[in-house]
């Protein structure tokens, strides 16, 4: 209504010169002179109007008799062809002229001049044209049909204009439709816990345990037509029509929640992780999708399900607080493989993340040690810039046999060669590696790491060490390091930099701490390292801990556990990221964000105990981490911007929660 009335009064329009008319009449009242004045200027704009009109006309006349095709004219083919036509105004897409098909498919016989092309389809663009590109982007929904278009621009007299041809496919859309509502995905749900459900239970506890997870699943597939078959002690395959996985999807896979309230005798909890695989060319290359989601799932800790289509993958769930499950099996062999790579390359780089702390340095520190002692040239990677690690570097760089180890990634690309091996510590995303250009130029590269991955990861590593569940990135060089070297060729200097990136991680042995960690230390200890000195390392600058002082000091508490600081100030990392630490040990604090300025950025820290998961939090706000400390990085954002991002962010994160626990 509103939009047919702005059309009325739009110049050209005849209500238009009526209500100009009107308004002069209206003046004669007054003034004689004004108002005759008035009608004779209402009068000529109308005649001007009515020329341009049929001038306009004439044009698009003109150019409809003019298309010639091999020399014959064909305006009349063009009017009685069964291809429904139009000629629209390319600005506005009003329709200027349309053949007797398209009047036909569009209802709209003599009115279809003079609408717009989205008034008879909302969803129509011109951008593909512009792009000089002949056909629209999928399919065009007209009424109830669905439309190939086809079009090209044609320059006239009276403006750009638009040629389009309309094509039916409502048939093929719908078969097509069909066809993807009943393509099976493929899916492998594994139980992520076996061996420590199965641990102690008498065979009665094991039998009611499995049957207690086989029924839940059961009934979780049952209104669906899916097929649910066990192939292992601890797998199953899952095959199931993509609408009926959509709705799975939809309530967010709600078997997760239901496996969670089975415990065995020691209070152990069954947890699942689900890989699916959908859109795949063939049955085969779902099964692929598939296998990636489960180890995708596996590797972000369990306990949730992961899609994986052609292009990317989704996440669902990993509420729960990941639960240690390694074998020393992994590091031996991965060990093995790593010796070997060492020793078949021209040398080797190591480069930790952007910004790298004292993991990435302490991690880097021990392959330098894997690679000195085969009698390898080794160089570590890094921005002495930007490091939050440059008391560690200094101190390393103090030492002879570290003369020039440091360089930077300009160097390193003119050093690399095709035999290079380079070996990335304490980060798995390409993104977010020192140097992008550098990982991009090496096809030998080994990744050893303990963050939860995220959708983009570094692919087609030739070694691999992918530990989740290990405290840090030093811990897991530390385990290697047992099989690569004789104990007393790791310098003292190189095991209080692992040791510092054990500290760091585990704030001081406090969190995320198992077994493995204690074990590394003590190996530590034995090659040398001083507790002590690692922990000078620690020490805060006084500007530091009064940076660290004023961000605290503008925390306010967000609801649901979460206490928010936000300052406009540019403060340093490690102040933040120790705001964020300290904040989380206030009671009943579940989580701690702290946001701070970073040039044009905004940076944001995020700390969580039990429950809460900061890396979902945060991979809201396009960044990343692991479920207890995560962080990411606002581009171009003011911090009012930030505060309202993140504010939303929290909020979302436990809505999901919410209808998850539903
Ligand atoms: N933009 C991002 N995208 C993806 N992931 C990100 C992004 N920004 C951060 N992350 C990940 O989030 C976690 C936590 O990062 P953080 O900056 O909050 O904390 C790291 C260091 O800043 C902090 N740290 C360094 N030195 C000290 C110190 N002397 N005292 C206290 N804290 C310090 O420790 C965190 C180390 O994290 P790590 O690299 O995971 O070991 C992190 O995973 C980012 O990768
Ligand atoms: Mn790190």
């Amino acid at each position: 209504m509103k939009k047919k009335f702005q059309k009325a009064l739009q110049p050209g329009q005849t209500w238009f010169y009526l209500l100009f008319l009107l308004f002069a009449a209206g003046g004669l009242y007054f003034s004689l002179w004004y108002g005759a004045a008035g009608i004779a200027v209402c009068g000529i704009l109308r005649l001007a109007s009515l020329r341009q009109e049929s001038e306009r006309k004439r044009q698009v006349q003109d150019l409809m008799e003019n298309i010639e095709v091999s020399g014959g004219e064909i305006k009349p083919a063009v009017t009685h062809s069964p291809l429904p036509t139009v000629v629209a105004l390319a600005t506005t897409g009003e329709i200027v002229w349309a053949n007797e098909a398209f009047a036909e498919i569009s209802g709209q016989f003599s009115g279809a001049r003079h609408m717009r092309m989205t008034e008879l389809a909302p969803t129509f663009e011109t951008r593909w044209l512009i792009e000089g590109k002949e056909e629209f982007p999928g399919e065009l929904r007209m009424g109830r049909r669905a439309y190939h278009v086809f079009g090209s621009m044609i320059p006239s007299g009276a403006g750009q204009m638009m040629m389009l041809y309309f094509i039916d496919c409502t048939e093929y859309v719908r078969l097509r439709d069909a066809a993807e509502t009943r393509h099976p995905a493929l899916a492998i749900i594994a139980i992520d816990n076996y061996e420590e459900l199965m641990k102690n239970a008498t065979d009665s506890e094991k039998s009611a345990i499995l049957a207690d997870i086989d029924r839940r699943l059961s009934e979780w597939t049952r209104d669906s037509s899916a097929v649910l078959r066990k192939y292992d002690r601890d797998k199953y395959i899952f095959i199931i029509e993509n609408a009926e996985l959509d709705k799975l999807a939809a309530r967010k896979f709600a078997v997760l929640q239901e496996v969670r309230d089975i415990r065995n005798h020691e209070g152990v909890l069954a947890t699942l992780s689900i890989g699916i695989g959908r859109d795949g060319e063939t049955l085969a290359e779902s099964y692929q999708y598939a296998g990636l989601a489960i180890d995708m799932a596996l590797s972000r800790g369990g306990d949730q399900a992961v899609i994986k289509n052609r292009y990317t993958f989704e996440f669902y769930g990993g509420l729960s607080e990941e639960v240690e499950k390694r074998t020393k099996v992994k590091s031996r062999v991965v060990a093995n493989a790593l010796s070997q790579l060492i020793r078949d390359s021209s040398q080797v780089l190591v480069m930790g993340h952007k910004n790298s702390d004292m993991d990435a340095i302490g991690a880097a520190a021990g392959m330098v040690c894997a690679a000195r002692v085969k009698g390898k040239p080794v160089h570590i990677v890094v921005d002495q810039q930007h490091t939050m690690a440059s008391d560690l570097i200094e101190r390393l760089e103090s030492l002879p046999e570290y003369k020039d180890v440091f360089i930077s990634a300009e160097d390193a690309m003119i050093m690399c060669d095709f035999n290079t091996l380079l070996i990335v510590v304490d980060v798995n995303r390409p993104g977010y590696v020192e140097s992008e250009a550098l990982l991009q130029s090496i096809n030998k590269v080994a990744v050893i790491d303990h963050h939860r991955r995220a959708a983009d990861y570094i692919e087609n590593a030739v070694v691999s060490l992918h530990e989740p569940y290990a405290s840090s990135a030093s811990e897991l060089v530390s385990e290697l390091l047992q099989y690569l070297v004789p104990n007393n060729d790791i310098l003292t200097g190189e095991a209080e930099a692992m040791l510092a990136g054990i500290y760091l991680d585990t704030k001081g042995y406090s969190t995320r701490t198992g077994v493995r960690t204690f074990e590394a230390a003590a190996y530590l200890r034995r090659a040398g390292a001083e507790v002590s000195d690692v922990k000078r390392l620690f020490q805060s600058s006084f500007d530091q801990y009064m940076e660290r002082q004023k961000i605290i000091s503008s925390a306010r508490n967000c609801g649901q556990g979460v206490i928010f600081a936000l300052t406009d100030q540019e403060i340093d990392r490690i102040a933040a990221a120790q705001a964020a630490d300290e904040l989380l040990s206030i009671i009943g604090t579940r989580a701690s964000v702290v946001a701070f300025r970073s040039g044009v950025d905004m940076a944001v820290s995020a700390r969580a105990s039990g429950q809460v998961n900061v890396q979902l939090l945060m991979e809201r706000l396009g960044g990343g981490g692991n479920h207890s400390a995560a962080g990411a990085q606002l581009k171009n954002t003011t911090p009012e911007e930030a505060d309202r991002m993140i504010t939303e962010a929290i909020h979302g994160y436990f809505a999901d929660q919410e209808s998850e626990a539903q």
